[in-house]
């Protein structure tokens, strides 16, 4: 499965941003159905996201957003989507396992879903929700309106939903699912971006959710190996595959330590890379 470091939401609403999402290298479009769209405003989004996916067009993949299953319209949402070539389909506010099961009834084979994980509800059964199977491939986290929905305060580094970053990806690790970052909100603080996406590297996402073509550059560069990355992996490969190296299971490269389970994620390293 490939995993997209770039994810670049959009309004279905918005022509304009759809023509330019066309345009751009992000790995993945997401058209949203949800909150980026008015209540009046649903029905017309919902068409215009099917005739988006339809005619295709798109540089790398593309997801829906819908809204909720739950709300007024999550099922009509879902139904639009029925035999068009969408990658992804994304669930927000996901807060029960059992709903997992209620999208894959109403998704298209071989469509991956993205559960959303931004309600302390969510929080409390990640796990549970990671673990449902199905189509899910990743959890992304809703970081405004999780932020909302505990109350946390305004915070440069985010603090106050450290513990869930790492939760998140906990979660997904524990299942085999791609763990996604939340949004930068920020339109014009290139700083504030790169040091947010660096963080989200660190803890170990995969990706960070978008809302502005020039986020993407920077969430390529977090999230795409570096060259050392690269180099050191290599090193680590080619050692293991020496013959002295035959039969053990820890050697020395470039002054340290260096087991199989270094080899397991210098390999994945480099497929990614590729
Ligand atoms: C935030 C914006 C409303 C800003 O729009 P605007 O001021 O019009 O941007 P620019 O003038 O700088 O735009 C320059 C050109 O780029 C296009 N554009 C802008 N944004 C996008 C986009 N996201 N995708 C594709 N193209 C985009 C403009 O059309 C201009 O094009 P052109 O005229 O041809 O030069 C706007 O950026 C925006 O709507 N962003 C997405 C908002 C969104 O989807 N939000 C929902 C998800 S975020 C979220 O809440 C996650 C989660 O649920 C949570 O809880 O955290
Ligand atoms: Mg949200």
């Amino acid at each position: 499965m490939e995993v997209p470091r770039s994810l670049l939401f959009l309004p279905a609403s918005n022509a304009r941003a759809i023509e330019k999402a066309r345009t751009l290298g992000c790995d993945l479009a997401v058209l949203d159905l949800e909150d980026a769209v008015a209540p009046e405003m649903k029905a017309e989004a919902r068409a215009a996201a099917a005739a988006a996916v339809k005619a295709g067009g798109f540089r790398g993949a593309v997801a829906v957003r819908v809204n909720a299953l739950g709300t007024e319209w999550g099922e009509a949402d879902l139904a639009a989507l029925e035999g068009l070539p969408v990658d992804w389909i994304v669930a927000p506010k996901v807060e029960e396992p059992g709903l997992i099961d209620a999208y894959d009834a109403r998704m298209d084979e071989g469509v991956r879903l993205c559960a959303m994980i931004e309600t302390p509800l969510a929080l409390m059964h990640m796990n549970a929700i990671a673990g449902a199977g199905g189509p899910l491939r990743a959890l992304m986290l809703g970081v405004n309106d999780l932020a909302a929905s505990l109350g946390t305060g305004p915070s440069k580094d985010r603090e106050p939903l450290k513990p869930w970053l790492a939760a998140t990806v906990v979660a997904a690790r524990a299942h085999g699912l791609a763990a996604i970052d939340g949004v930068f909100n920020g339109l014009s603080d290139p700083e504030g971006l790169a040091a947010e996406c660096a963080q989200g590297r660190l803890y170990g996402f995969d990706g960070k959710s978008l809302i502005h073509p020039n986020q993407i550059e920077a969430a390529h560069a977090a999230f795409s190996p570096t060259p050392d990355e690269i180099a050191e992996a290599q090193a680590i490969v080619d050692a293991f595959a020496a013959p002295e190296a035959d039969g053990l299971g820890v050697i020395r490269v470039a002054g340290a330590m260096v087991e199989r389970l270094h080899l397991l994620r210098a390999e994945a390293l480099l497929a990614r890379a590729r």
